[in-house]
């Protein structure tokens, strides 16, 4: 097999650039043909990944994996990055997506059972023998006639409002005080969050509403957020998105919650819903926050329908 490596070398808080070099060590010593590239501003990923595609040659394209080393970032690009490139390309092969988790969060690799220990996860990548597929999610803004995908999560609401607070807080380049900077956007959301009104409808699911929105994610895989599980059920094999909604909930509800999501009891709340469906329609009301796979979408009203499409990892 031939590797392309994607490698983002600040993620992690600068975690890959400390391992990179062990990598390369593990994979001169195993005699691995590779070749890596390095992203140098955000979403080049997307970029590298078209670039990786568009000189694989016929003969190659069965032979080669495109591994996305970093955090749940990268590898949104970089399927982002595959994804367009066969857009324009339907009858090419396509070329497999790997996951080497040196990032933050990791979720996909919680998710997916890959080791977050790096070495563990790059004997599985180059002991594995076929691809596995996956279906990932996909979204189409409906106003606006745009789509993309994401391997984790689409957020609207707090842990959009979370990611946006964190990401422009003084407080994250300060190298003694920058781990507290999710802490402190937590309990400043959860001040001041106003709740909104939100419109979801599904194959299965006639129209609901619910005016005091808190968060509403669609996740392809049990974990969102580095790390919290919340939908043991969920799973990237299926064909189906899990969408969670919590209604704006007193601090002590909010206390229950997030003492029931350890247990894994919190989808019986009653101030929580939880559904499993092929196809989504979600409409929100005023400019909210979003996220997908933890980056930031910006401020803007949502009109979505979510679904999945299959793409081949190489993963186990
Ligand atoms: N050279 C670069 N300079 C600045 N930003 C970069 C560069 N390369 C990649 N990025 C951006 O870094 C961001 C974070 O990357 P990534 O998600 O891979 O790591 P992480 O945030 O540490 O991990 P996780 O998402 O799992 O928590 C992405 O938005 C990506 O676009």
């Amino acid at each position: 097999m031939k590797y392309f490596i994607i490698i983002n070398l600040f993620a992690g808080g600068n975690n890959a650039r400390k391992v990179w070099p062990d990598i390369k060590a593990r994979l001169a010593a195993a005699n691995v043909s590779y070749k890596a590239v390095y992203t140098e501003y955000a979403d080049h990923a997307v970029e590298l990944a078209e670039q990786i595609l568009s000189r694989i040659d016929a003969t190659h394209q069965k032979d080669a994996v495109i591994v996305a080393a970093g955090g749940d970032g990268t590898l949104h690009e970089t399927l982002l990055g595959c994804k367009r490139y066969y857009e324009t390309h339907p009858n090419e092969n396509q070329v497999p997506i790997s996951f080497l988790p040196i990032g933050s969060g990791n979720d996909f690799a919680r998710g997916m059972k890959i080791p977050l220990r790096w070495e563990k996860a790059l004997t599985n990548i180059l002991n594995c023998k076929e691809p596995t597929t996956i279906n990932v999610g996909h979204y189409t803004d409906l106003d606006n006639h745009t789509d993309g995908f994401f391997t984790n999560n689409f957020g609207i609401g707090f842990d959009a409002n979370v990611v946006h607070l964190a990401n422009h807080s003084s407080l994250k380049s300060n190298p003694f005080f920058g781990k507290f900077s999710y802490m402190a956007a937590i309990l400043n959301v959860i001040n001041n969050f106003k709740g909104f009104y939100t419109e979801i409808s599904g194959t299965d699911l006639t129209k609901k509403t619910f005016k005091n929105t808190f968060l509403l994610t669609t996740t392809d895989i049990s974990y969102f957020g580095g790390g919290i599980n919340i939908v043991p059920t969920a799973s990237a094999l299926d064909d189906h998105l899990d969408l969670v909604l919590v209604e704006k909930p007193s601090i002590w509800q909010l206390i229950l919650f997030i003492s029931m999501i350890f247990l894994k009891r919190h989808l019986r709340l009653k101030f929580i819903h939880h559904y499993h469906e092929k196809q989504l329609f979600i409409k929100t009301n005023g400019n909210r926050y979003g996220q997908i796979d933890g980056e930031e979408l910006g401020e803007r009203t949502y009109n979505l329908m979510l679904e999945t499409v299959k793409y081949p990892f190489w993963i186990r």
